[in-house]
């Protein structure tokens, strides 16, 4: 487990494996058709030239600049790739293909791109609140709370599902890591990066994704099992998420975590992780609760690929039960603007929009956008900004609550339906 020690960066090796990086035998025309190609000058005036003191954070790729788009007063990250960076065109278009095609709630959103002489640039959804790291490593600056931390997790869990089984082919992530699980301004975690992500097989196969592939990644995070054997399965997202659990937990250094734990390989993981637990946190986590994050931090850290469970266990038996347990908040009567209450079951898991934002998304409930009618509803198409990220088509569904039975079995079926989202 040595080399688990001493580094933190993102790593190639050299001789690459172009071969198999999905899908980069793309040709510029194809990306540009996925998604916004943006003028090098365009990027420049986004970023006033890209100006130090819109740097917000530095990564192998390059520095990542805030800036503005030209008549938009919402702000976009802009990835500059720097000149000997291991990543190139086909990382960059690596990363168009798929986060143009691919997307959910917690994967992050791209915005567009830049290839120009020698220029590659990213852009991005502006992240408000940055990368779940940056809390974590603060001391005691505002730590996160153990209900935040866990939903992020849970968030994280979803994309990571997603990914696994959400589209044609399998796509492993290989690079999950505090530092790219980032946080919008509602604290909603977006999984960024696929620029070292793999195609693996069909996503509907029954026997687990193994590809060859050189070992890339970033030390600290890395499955051992692919590090000895060059082999890329799923799983080695799970062992992965497995150090973000513990990183999570205790507020220490994946490094630290990882090598500490294995290091003693004869303690068990329940004494471990209470040695390591964040102090803030002591008394904060309810038993049960524990024990089913050790369990399933345990069962992510496991060595054997096969034994780990795969994204969607982690995510629907364990965390969903785990989040249920720990945040049994009952419908309040409250709204959400009032202040210091304790959240809602509804406000914890599910957006709430403004009336006025509703209205907007569908030009003040317009006859024209109307798709469909039912007994006591009607249905809108619209198109809303979700958590100040790029638009979203939506369908919108107006009830007539029109009585307090109305109103409850609508705030039933919220409360229900954001719910089963987590469970099925
Ligand atoms: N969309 C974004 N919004 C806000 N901040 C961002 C965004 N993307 C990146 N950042 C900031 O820039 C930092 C570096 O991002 P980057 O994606 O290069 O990560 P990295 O950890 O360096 O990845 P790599 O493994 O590729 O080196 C992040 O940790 C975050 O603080």
């Amino acid at each position: 487990m040595g080399f688990l020690y001493g580094f933190s960066c993102c790593f190639q090796s050299s001789s690459g494996d172009r071969g198999t990086r999905i899908l980069e035998e793309q040709p510029s025309s194809i990306i540009s058709q996925l998604c916004r190609q943006f003028s090098l000058s365009e990027m420049q005036s986004a970023t006033n030239n890209f100006h130090n003191s819109l740097k917000v954070g530095e990564g192998s790729f390059g520095n990542v600049y805030k800036g503005y788009l030209e008549n938009s007063s919402t702000p976009v990250a802009i990835k500059r790739c720097k000149k000997d960076s291991v990543f190139g065109l086909s990382s960059l278009k690596n990363e168009v293909v798929l986060l143009s095609q691919l997307q959910h709630p917690n994967l992050i959103s791209l915005v567009g791109f830049c290839i120009e002489g020698t220029e590659l640039v990213l852009v991005y959804d502006y992240m408000s609140n940055g990368s779940i790291r940056d809390h974590l490593h603060r001391g005691n600056i505002d730590p996160l709370p153990w209900k935040r931390r866990l939903q992020i997790c849970i968030g994280v869990a979803r994309a990571l599902h997603y990914l696994h089984t959400g589209a044609k082919y399998t796509i492993i992530h290989r690079n999950i890591k505090t530092r790219l699980i980032l946080l919008d301004s509602n604290w909603e975690p977006k999984v960024s990066s696929l620029l070292l992500s793999k195609r693996g097989a069909l996503s509907t196969s029954k026997s687990l994704t193994r590809v060859k592939s050189d070992v890339k990644g970033t030390l600290g995070y890395l499955d051992p099992e692919y590090y000895n054997t060059s082999m890329l399965t799923e799983k080695s997202d799970v062992f992965s998420f497995g150090i973000v659990l513990l990183e999570v937990v205790s507020a220490k250094r994946a490094k630290e975590v990882n090598g500490e734990y294995f290091q003693g390989f004869n303690q068990s993981l329940r004494s471990y992780a209470n040695e390591i637990v964040d102090a803030i946190l002591k008394s904060k986590i309810d038993s049960d609760c524990w024990k089913t994050f050790v369990d399933i931090t345990k069962r992510c850290l496991l060595l054997e690929g096969r034994e780990r469970p795969d994204m969607g266990e982690v995510e629907v038996s364990q965390i969903g039960i785990m989040l249920l347990k720990c945040i049994s908040f009952p419908v309040s009567k409250k709204t959400s603007s009032s202040k210091n209450h304790s959240p809602t079951v509804i406000e914890l898991l599910c957006h709430q929009f403004s009336l006025e934002d509703l209205k907007r998304s569908t030009n003040n409930f317009n006859q024209k956008l109307i798709v469909g009618k039912g007994g006591f509803s009607t249905v809108y198409k619209g198109c809303l900004k979700h958590n100040g990220g790029s638009d979203h088509t939506i369908a919108l569904k107006l009830k007539c609550c029109n009585s307090n039975q109305h109103f409850l079995e609508f705030m039933k079926e919220i409360e229900l339906l954001c719910q089963l989202i987590i469970l099925i």
